[in-house]
């Protein structure tokens, strides 16, 4: 379903194009329906693998699949719904003119949007704020925006690069529900974050990500026992000698 493959990605630095690994030879596989969260510290490499995902980027080595189709195809764009970590848009739109203007440019008829929005808006609570100009909202507000423009096509595939970062308690509540009902529609969830609460609260399996290698994956069930917390697997995962793999 989402499949980053052997993925390598190195970047050039400041003037002497110091050389950076943000990828070491990255494979995921996130199976359809399921709700996978991808967590690592600060600079682990979370965001290069979603720019590979989304073709954003090209990686140096390694390769992508979305819906058994390379994420290269143009054929894959309209599945995949994505929330960038900062969302940025053009201020002088309103909330519902941003997913108007986004659904039409995914190509969903007029007819389908003028029912679909308003339902978006009450989701992320922004009903009361949808004729107002983007300006105006608050970050949260501009995230959660981001996150109905990001479903507002009726993708099969939710990537969301840290969703739940800047939320206050009710908008964390409002993106989880979220999260829950695209499981509920059978939608393939991607999501980074580092905050190990939203992970354990949602996801049914994990990756943790660390200096640009996977350091483990699997299902939250089987790795967090009741001996094991989540926060002590991870930062065995993060504090692993470079390249080592826990079980
Ligand atoms: N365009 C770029 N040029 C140079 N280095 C980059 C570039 N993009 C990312 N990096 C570096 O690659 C590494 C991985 O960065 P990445 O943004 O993927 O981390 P992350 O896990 O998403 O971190 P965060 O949680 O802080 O968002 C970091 O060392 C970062 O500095």
């Amino acid at each position: 379903m989402v499949i980053v493959d052997g993925v390598c990605k190195t970047f050039r630095e400041g003037l002497r194009g110091r050389k950076v690994q943000a990828l070491q030879g990255v494979s995921v596989s996130v199976h359809q329906g399921e709700v996978f969260g991808f967590l690592g510290l600060n600079g682990a490499g979370k965001s290069t693998t979603i720019k590979v995902l989304l073709n954003l980027i090209r990686p140096d080595v390694g390769k992508a699949t979305i819906l058994g189709r390379d994420v290269r195809d143009p054929s894959v764009r309209n599945r995949v719904g994505f929330l960038p970590e900062n969302p940025y848009f053009y201020d002088y739109l309103t909330g519902e003119e941003l997913l108007w203007f986004g659904g039409r440019a995914s190509g969903v008829a007029k007819k389908v949007l003028k029912k679909r929005i308003p339902l978006l808006m009450e989701q992320v609570g922004l009903t009361d704020a949808g004729k107002r100009h983007l300006r105006t909202y608050s970050k949260g507000m501009v995230q959660r925006a981001g996150l109905a423009l990001a479903i507002v096509h009726d993708p099969d595939v939710v990537i969301l690069d840290e969703p739940m970062s800047g939320l206050d308690p009710l908008g964390r509540k409002m993106v989880g529900d979220m999260i829950l009902s695209l499981r509920g529609e059978g939608k393939t969830v991607f999501f980074s974050s580092h905050i190990l609460n939203d992970i354990e609260r949602f996801c049914d399996r994990i990756g943790i990500i660390a200096k640009g290698r996977l350091r483990l994956t699997g299902k939250l069930s089987e790795l967090v026992s009741s001996e094991d917390t989540l926060e002590r697997l991870f930062l065995r995962s993060v504090s692993a000698e470079d390249g080592g793999q826990i079980s």
